[in-house]
């Protein structure tokens, strides 16, 4: 069923409404510090007409032929819409992070950088990240990039989920 447009979407948010609704696919991941693995992933994107989405994420580690093997990171926050594209995210990881994220949408890609990242003392010690969210073909896209562990900023994540 294609995608059609909620009626009270708040005009904020127009430039990420491609996002709203439920993807599920599969990723890859990788680190220096790790061993590369695969991923299935449930993304969901909420509204009620104020100028913010309510995000949530869950994923799960499979083998080379896509079976279950663990539960992987959930993460959830608030897309908040400010208008020409401008958004502000608020993201909280099952791993004792929380992070605020400034970004922009435009033409149906959406760009994200850390500006905080706080952790409690038990986390694993994340610095920042980047993210890229395309639509592509009807698909998302995204790729993640991590500084963590003493490493530089790189990709930790990459997936193409389709619209569930
Ligand atoms: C789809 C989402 C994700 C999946 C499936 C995933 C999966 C993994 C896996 C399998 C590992 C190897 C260690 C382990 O088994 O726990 C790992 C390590 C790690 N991930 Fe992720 N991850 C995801 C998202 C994230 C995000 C959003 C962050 C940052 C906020 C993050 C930060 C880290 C860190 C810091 C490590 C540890 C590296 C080390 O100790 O050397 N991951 N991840």
């Amino acid at each position: 069923m294609p995608f059609e447009l909620p009626d009270n979407l708040h005009p904020d948010c127009g430039p990420v409404a491609w996002m709203l609704g439920t993807w599920r696919g599969n990723g890859k991941g990788d680190y220096p510090t790790i061993e590369a693995f695969d991923y299935g992933q449930e993304l969901i994107f909420t509204h009620d007409g104020r100028p913010f989405f309510h995000y949530m994420a869950r994923s799960w580690i499979v083998d080379a032929d896509g079976q279950k093997l663990r539960e992987g990171a959930i993460e959830t926050g608030f897309l908040r819409c400010r208008g020409e594209g401008k958004v502000e995210l608020l993201l909280t990881h099952h791993t004792g992070i929380a992070e605020i994220w400034y970004g922009e949408a435009d033409g149906g890609k959406l760009e994200l950088t850390t500006d905080a990242v706080v952790r409690t003392e038990s986390a694993k010690e994340v610095t920042g990240g980047k993210r890229l969210y395309g639509n592509v073909e009807g698909d998302l896209l995204y790729a993640v990039d991590l500084a963590a562990v003493g490493q530089p900023l790189q990709p930790h994540l990459w997936a193409r989920l389709q619209r569930a």
